[in-house]
């Protein structure tokens, strides 16, 4: 261990959910504020107003939405599948169903989507306003550490780091994968409650797998968890479970949501309901000719088919090769063949049309095109002008955007 008396204090904050602020541009903050100039007489509530907005960004949704794929399910179904997942996660976490805090309801108004909320609403419960696990045992694992108890690591748990896309993953209800770990305290073994931190600056600053004392930097505690495997193995291993959120609300900074992600699996997709609405504003048919500029993952792309029943010609592109061909994986897991996935960049799919060359529709393209020889995506290189019926973009820029789908 380093010379502890040795160790730099001064660049090291521990945050509570609390107390943590989201930090936006002077240009974020400037279009923001102006509507709310105008929307108040007194410039204190356009303050106040603002202020309420800067903390409702920080707080995770107390609800998760999923999509249900109506190809292979009914939403009825799926809403009962999430149930008895919900039930068996809460029994194979210690907890009684009865403490389960959750509702399982359909969306009022998009007839393929499910809410999940976490009931009831009041968080106060939760460790929303410490920085640290509350020591009611005054159990100390560390009684000859006094740098520790003074940058304010716990002395009841030892502690986990993870970066901040799983630290907003975890707020969202998710587990921690091993991949999401950065440092982590000595000696953690499976089984172990752990104090779960999240890392709120540069990962690239970071360097995994070190002990925790070494750490500086700006994190924010996110609950308690239980390590599913030994230190070693969290920096050792390629994927899996690192560390399970605890069910409890009283365990968790934010709501207790569950994990949602791996459940019913090609059946049901957790999406969220700005990336849900674009199907249902784009409102598809059956037998349409429809092109997604901007595929990968392919979530949208899969929620055309399921709005068609896999009953039209769908186009799904993206410019990465290897998200296509992962795609690929999905439209087949989940029964939608109507989906032709291409490594395409979309910018430059436009065909020029000549008097000595016939106009193919795209139906005629897809079937005369070759497969690779290295994965099964066809070779195409574009289609012409006036080829569909809806087209899905992904905000490239809205001047591409436009420019190119008012030519295909
Ligand atoms: C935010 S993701 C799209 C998410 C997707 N629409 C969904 O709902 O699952 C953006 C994707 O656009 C792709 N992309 C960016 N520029 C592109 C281009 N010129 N042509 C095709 N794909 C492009 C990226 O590779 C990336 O996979």
């Amino acid at each position: 261990m380093k010379d502890q008396n040795a160790e730099n204090t001064s660049s090291f904050v521990l945050y509570s959910l609390d107390q943590f602020q989201v930090s936006i541009s002077d240009e974020v903050k400037e279009h923001l504020t102006r509507p709310l100039q105008n929307l108040y007489a007194i410039h204190e509530e356009a303050v106040e107003h603002f202020q309420r907005m800067m903390d409702a960004m920080k707080r995770p949704p107390l609800q998760s939405v999923c999509r249900v794929n109506l190809i292979q399910s009914s939403r009825d179904q799926v809403m009962e599948g999430i149930r008895e997942s919900l039930q068996k996660w809460i029994v194979s976490r210690g907890g009684d169903p009865e403490q389960m805090k959750v509702r399982v309801r359909p969306h009022p108004q998009l007839h393929d989507t499910i809410v999940v909320d976490v009931i009831p609403k009041d968080t106060s419960a939760t460790l929303g306003k410490l920085i640290m696990p509350p020591n009611h045992t005054d159990m100390t694992l560390f009684p000859h550490w006094p740098t520790r108890e003074q940058l304010g690591w716990p002395m009841s748990h030892r502690a986990i780091l993870c970066d901040r896309l799983c630290g907003e993953a975890v707020l969202r209800g998710s587990d921690i994968f091993v991949r999401g770990i950065l440092m982590a305290d000595a000696g953690i073994v499976t089984g172990e409650v752990v104090a779960v931190y999240a890392h709120l600056g540069d990962v690239r600053k970071i360097a995994r797998g070190r002990k925790m004392e070494e750490y500086r930097g700006e994190c924010l505690f996110l609950g308690l968890g239980t390590a599913c495997c030994s230190r070693v193995d969290m920096f050792r291993l390629e994927s899996g479970l690192g560390v399970t959120m605890s069910p409890f609300p009283w365990d968790r900074a934010g709501p207790s949501m569950p994990p949602l992600s791996g459940i019913l699996p090609h059946v049901m997709m957790p999406q969220n309901l700005p990336s849900i609405v674009v199907t249902h504003a784009l409102q598809p048919e059956q037998n349409d000719t429809i092109l997604d500029m901007c595929s990968a993952p392919g979530g949208k792309s899969l929620h055309l088919a399921s709005w068609t029943k896999d009953q039209a010609t769908i186009v799904a592109c993206d410019r990465s090769r290897s998200k296509m061909i992962a795609a690929d994986e999905t439209f087949r897991q989940a029964g939608a063949t109507c989906i032709t996935p291409l490594a395409l960049d979309t910018t430059s799919c436009v065909l020029q049309l000549s008097q000595d060359v016939e106009r193919k529709t795209v139906q005629q393209i897809l079937s005369s095109a070759k497969p690779s020889t290295k994965d099964s995506l066809l070779h195409v290189k574009g289609f012409y002008p006036g080829s569909f019926d809806r087209i899905l973009t992904w905000s490239l820029t809205q001047s591409i955007s436009d420019d190119l789908s008012n030519k295909l």
